[in-house]
């Protein structure tokens, strides 16, 4: 969990001048005082109560005194301390992080580019005056230099931080996106069974087709490359489309073990247990001789760092495997993530950036079954649950979906579920033009 001290800061103080971050200034120490002390404090109370484990303190603990400060308050609890140091003295690295900065930090929204320019030069200027680079020689630290043109390292002395210094050095800030989109339909997502290899149906094919189309705008003369994953249902979709091509075992569906082949009504008749564990905690629940979204998360972390280091690229894959890709890059909770929908047919474009990821959305305009299923609650027996669970999902369309209602681009088709469909659409007020069960 990121701590970071510029949001606490935001509080009292939303967007400073550079004024603010001159050491000469009585009132903005204190106050970036504070705002640091309130960043490390929560930190230890989530270690400390909310069974926290790594957390980052994102700030500029650009002085040996803070950084004994940070040192102390941790290992007073008990909590290793590693730091990292981003150092850049490098021109044109400084100029595009001041236009990046300008353009998506929350202390300069609305403000003219130009004095938002000058006035981050300003404060580096003022960070400069009592910059001390890290050297102490007790610290454990990775310091890069000029994003990671040159790497030090200093008392590493366990796994995870091993780990923390590769993944810094694959970050890169060369402006790119990156294009996601699930197969296209399925015979077996029209089917509504999970896993095994399929061709795509006819609509499935029609996506591949318009995909190319569909692209092209936001791509433009991009070299993009192309990943899939290494089933039937990945490569057909990105046969019409002209770029170099990678098949990734691990982008491969999550293993759905005894279950692959199966419907979910089917897993529910033959394991009962199974289908209620999964829904308690879909995260962590393992398929017998399958595997979990957690087992999914570990086997991604090669292609993470691939995406990392890379610069443009699309990734065509499945739906627990995008789930868990973009909960990587839009920062959605563990606990969140494997109920997201992220439908057929269409594309997403994220474009990473200093302060967050941007999203943006290409639709194709080609019916695809839903292959969502929310969680199995007396909300699917329009019982008491089903009104919060309703409330959690906005369209009616897609409550509907959330109770077990396929859609087919406005007409709500087949449902597995068809009696519980029919009263908990009901319960909701859905009208009989949102709905139609066959
Ligand atoms: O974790 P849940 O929500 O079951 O989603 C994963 C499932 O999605 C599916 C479709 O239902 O992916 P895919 O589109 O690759 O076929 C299943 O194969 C897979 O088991």
């Amino acid at each position: 969990k990121s701590f970071n001290v510029g949001s606490y800061r935001r509080a009292d103080t939303p967007q400073p001048t550079a004024d603010f971050f001159d050491t000469g200034n009585a009132e903005g120490e204190r106050l970036r005082r504070a705002a640091a002390e309130a960043a490390v404090h929560d930190m230890l109370h989530w270690f400390e109560h909310e069974g926290g484990h790594v957390g980052i303190l994102d700030a500029t603990n650009s002085t040996r005194s803070r950084r004994a400060w940070i040192e102390e308050r941790c290992k007073s609890k008990g909590y290793d301390v590693m730091f990292v140091e981003s150092k850049c003295d490098d021109e044109e690295l400084i100029m595009n992080n001041i236009l990046e900065v300008k353009t998506t930090s929350p202390d300069y929204i609305g403000q003219d580019p130009e004095v938002a320019a000058r006035d981050f030069r300003d404060r580096i200027r003022n960070y400069e005056k009592v910059y001390e680079t890290i050297d102490e020689p007790h610290l454990t630290y990775v310091k890069l230099i000029n994003v990671s043109s040159q790497v030090i390292i200093n008392q590493v002395s366990n796994y995870l931080q091993t780990r923390i210094i590769y993944f810094a050095m694959n970050l890169h800030i060369t402006p790119r996106s990156i294009w996601l989109s699930r197969h296209g339909e399925s015979e077996f997502n029209v089917l509504g069974k999970l896993g095994g290899d399929a061709n795509l149906s006819p609509r499935g094919m029609a996506y591949a087709e318009a995909l190319p189309g569909l692209v092209k705008g936001s791509v433009g003369n991009k070299d993009i490359t192309l990943w899939t994953s290494t089933m039937k249902r990945t490569i057909q979709t990105v046969k019409h489309l002209n770029y170099p091509k990678k098949q990734w075992k691990a982008l491969d569906e999550l293993d759905a073990g005894v279950c692959d082949g199966l419907t979910y009504e089917e897993i529910e008749k033959k394991y009962p247990e199974d289908f209620r564990a999964r829904d308690d905690d879909k995260y962590n629940y393992r398929y017998q001789a399958g595997e979990s979204y957690r087992d999914v998360v570990i086997r991604l972390e090669p292609i993470i760092m691939e995406m990392e280091r890379g610069s443009d690229i699309m990734v065509v894959t499945h739906q627990a495997i995008l789930r868990c890709i973009y909960a990587y890059f839009m920062n959605v909770p563990q606990d969140q993530s494997p109920w997201m929908e992220i439908p057929l047919h269409t594309v997403i474009k994220l474009t990473p950036r200093a302060y967050g990821t941007q999203e943006e959305r290409f639709k194709a305009n080609i019916p695809a079954v839903s292959t969502f299923r929310a969680k199995y609650t007396s909300a699917n027996m329009g019982g008491e649950t089903a009104i919060v669970d309703a409330e959690r999902v906005k369209s009616p369309i897609a409550r509907a979906q959330a109770n077990g209602v396929t859609t087919i681009n406005g007409d709500v088709e087949a449902a597995p579920q068809k009696v519980e469909a029919i009263s908990v659409a009901e319960s909701l007020g859905l009208n009989d033009d949102t709905v139609v069960v066959e």
